[in-house]
C-alpha cells in the first residue's frame, strides 16, 4: 500500500466573481520514503495543493471533492482531533517562510521540545536529546547554544534548518516543504537540499518537494507532478519528465532553466500568463500559450492519458 494516494483532489474557492477551482481532480501517488516534486509557474495550485493535505485550507476555500488516503486513512472524514494528533507528528510541513511554523517569543529548544512533548510522553532528559539530535542532523553547529536562542536572533539560513528539525524530530511518515529554500542563498539551497533528501532516505520519510524551478527537483525528486491552473498536466518519473516531457509546457519550464548552451543569451520564457481561474478557456488551459496548439485543443479540456506516460496533451511531444 502506498503511503499517500490522493484521487481527483478539487478544492474551490467561493469568492465574490465566482468560484475558483485551485485544485481540479488532482490525482497522485507516493510511495514511503520516496520524494516528489510538484512544479509549476505562480498561480498553478502548488500550496493549495499542500495546504489541502494538511487539511488547512480556510474559507474562502473548501476541499469539494476526491480522496486523500494517508497510511490507508481516509483523510477527508478525519475528525479535529485526529489531525491534531496527525499534524506535526505523522504529517509535517516546512513554509518557505520558517516564521510561519516558529514562535518568535520562545526559545529554539523550547519550541522543538514542545512539538515532542504534544505527541508523546518522555522525560525531561529525553527531550532535551531528542532536540538535541534534531538540530544536529539539519547541520546547527553548536546545537546546545542554539537551543537557548530565539529565532530572531538567528539567519535566515538556520532559522530555516530550525523549522526544518521541527519538521522531522517525530520522525514523521510524511514532509510537506512549500518552496522552503527559495529565499535563501545559492549554497545554503544547494545544502539543505541535499540535506533534507539524505534525511528522508536515512528515516524513511517521503517527502513532498514543491517549487516553481524544475532544476531544484532534478536531483531531488524520484517522480515529478507538473502542475499548471490547478491541473496536473504531466506526471512521472523525474528523469523521463526532465529528458523527453511530452507536455508542451514541461517543456517550456525546462527551455526557460539557464544551461551551458544558452550561456551570455537571453534566456527563453514561455509567453504569456496563466489564465485567471476564473475565466479558464473551454479547452487546453495551455492552449492560448502553446506554440503546438492546433483548433481541437481550444474545444474541450483534454483528459489524464497514459501512453508511455501520465500526460494532459491532445499532441504531445514524441
Ligand atoms: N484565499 C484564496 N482566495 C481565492 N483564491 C485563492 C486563494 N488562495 C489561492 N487561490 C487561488 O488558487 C490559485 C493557486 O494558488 P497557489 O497558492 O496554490 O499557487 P502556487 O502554485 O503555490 O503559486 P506560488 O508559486 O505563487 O505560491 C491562485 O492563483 C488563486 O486563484
Amino acid at each position: 500500500m502506498a503511503l499517500l494516494e490522493v484521487k481527483n483532489l478539487v478544492t474551490e474557492f467561493h469568492t465574490e466573481g465566482g468560484v475558483a477551482r485551485a485544485l481540479d481532480n488532482v490525482s497522485f501517488t507516493l510511495e514511503r520514503g520516496k520524494v516528489l516534486g510538484i512544479v509549476g509557474e505562480s498561480g498553478s495550485g502548488k500550496s493549495v495543493t499542500a495546504f489541502s493535505l494538511m487539511n488547512l485550507v480556510d474559507k474562502p476555500g473548501l476541499i469539494s471533492g476526491g480522496e486523500i488516503m494517508f497510511n490507508g486513512e481516509n483523510l477527508r472524514t478525519a475528525s479535529v482531533k485526529r489531525w491534531s494528533q496527525l499534524r506535526g507528528d505523522r504529517i509535517a510541513m516546512v513554509f518557505q517562510d520558517p516564521m510561519m511554523s516558529l514562535n518568535p517569543v520562545m526559545r529554539v529548544g523550547a519550541q522543538l521540545a514542545e512539538t515532542v512533548a504534544i505527541h508523546r510522553k518522555a522525560s525531561r532528559l529525553e527531550v532535551e536529546q531528542q532536540v538535541l539530535e534534531a538540530l544536529k542532523r539539519v547541520g546547527i553547529p553548536a546545537p546546545a547554544e542554539r537551543m537557548k536562542a530565539y529565532p530572531h536572533e538567528l539567519s535566515g539560513g538556520m532559522r530555516q534548518r530550525v523549522a526544518i528539525a521541527n519538521a522531522i524530530i517525530n520522525k514523521p511518515d510524511l514532509i510537506i516543504a512549500d518552496e522552503p529554500t527559495t529565499a535563501l542563498d545559492v549554497t545554503i539551497q544547494a545544502q539543505i537540499l541535499y540535506e533534507m533528501k539524505h534525511l528522508a532516505r536515512e528515516s524513511g520519510t517521503a517527502l513532498i518537494w514543491i517549487t516553481h524551478d524544475i532544476s531544484v527537483v532534478k536531483d531531488l525528486a524520484d517522480e515529478v507532478c507538473v502542475m499548471y491552473a490547478g491541473r496536473i498536466i504531466e506526471r512521472g518519473p523525474v528523469a523521463q519528465i526532465i529528458n523527453h516531457p511530452l507536455h508542451p509546457y514541461t517543456r517550456g519550464l525546462i527551455d526557460s532553466l539557464p544551461h551551458a548552451e544558452n550561456h551570455g543569451k537571453r534566456l527563453y520564457s514561455i509567453p504569456g500568463a496563466t489564465p485567471p481561474l476564473l475565466s479558464l478557456p473551454p479547452g487546453c488551459s495551455f492552449a492560448p500559450r502553446c506554440s503546438r496548439a492546433k483548433p481541437g485543443c481550444g474545444m474541450t479540456p483534454p483528459v489524464f492519458r497514459a501512453e508511455s506516460r501520465e500526460h494532459r496533451c491532445f499532441f504531445p511531444l514524441a
